[in-house]
């Protein structure tokens, strides 16, 4: 595991960026493995701007994302796919038809499922996988549970996560209870992964996620397993690590 710390939120998100466009440098058509939540908009601004400076072509790039709401439609602003709309794929050359998030409006949970998890095998796996941590250690929507879950699978959101995420919605009452995600399984076959976190309020998870017991109630911990992790951090979300 590499561990990135960097001043602030701007560099991190430069950093990151770095990494990721490295990676399509290298393997044009790779396929990217993308994230939502706050902490990597500034990661996908850096993208676009790259790309529109024509340092990035994402031509041939292939994309699959982690989670979707379920039961939100594309329209919905709250939408996973309405948000890497808005912040990445409306803004560079990446082809619609090559970008993949698991689709919400589908009301037969193990289809849907099974059908996403059978198109990233199809795609030859995710070369790097992007990932934010949520304040109780999911990856995705990967809560804490007694079990890692393999693969692509329906969950129930705990009330932490509906709780730090209904300031994207009008009411608590309108978060989501359910998502589609990729499992801990899905996540971990990815060659490679890369891990964004910022600020003060995720200093106790990081330490306990990377630094403590590997265990299915803190998902992210799982990540100490795989050979190829890098974390990409601010000092405040780093500063309570062992020194
Ligand atoms: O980056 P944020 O907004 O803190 O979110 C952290 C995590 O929570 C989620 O938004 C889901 O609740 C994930 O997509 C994200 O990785």
């Amino acid at each position: 595991m590499k561990i990135y710390e960097t001043k602030d939120y701007q560099e991190m998100s430069r950093q990151a960026a770095n990494i990721l466009s490295a990676q399509v440098i290298l393997k044009p058509d790779c396929v990217l493995g993308l994230a939502t939540g706050s902490t990597p908009i500034g990661t996908y601004d850096q993208l676009v701007d790259w790309y529109n400076k024509g340092d990035v072509d994402f031509s041939q790039v292939r994309t699959v994302n982690l989670d979707e709401y379920r039961g939100l439609t594309r329209d919905n602003d709250q939408s996973y796919y309405y948000f890497m709309h808005k912040h990445l794929f409306d803004r560079v050359n990446i082809k619609l038809e090559n970008t993949n998030v698991p689709d919400g409006t589908q009301e037969d949970a193990e289809k849907e499922c099974a059908r996403y998890e059978a198109l990233i095998e199809s795609m030859g796996g995710v070369d790097i996988q992007l990932l934010g941590l949520g304040h109780n250690g999911h990856i995705g929507f990967n809560e804490p549970a007694a079990d890692f879950a393999v693969t692509t699978h329906c969950v129930d959101l705990t009330e932490s996560t509906i709780e730090a995420n209904k300031r994207f919605f009008e009411s608590a009452d309108d978060v989501p209870r359910q998502a589609y995600t990729m499992g801990i399984g899905t996540i971990m076959k990815a060659k490679k992964i890369l891990l964004v976190v910022n600020g003060e309020g995720k200093a106790d998870i990081v330490a306990k996620a990377f630094f403590g017991p590997v265990t299915p109630e803190v998902p992210a911990s799982i990540l100490q397993l795989h050979r190829d992790v890098t974390i990409v951090a601010d000092k405040a979300a780093l500063s309570k690590i062992p020194r």
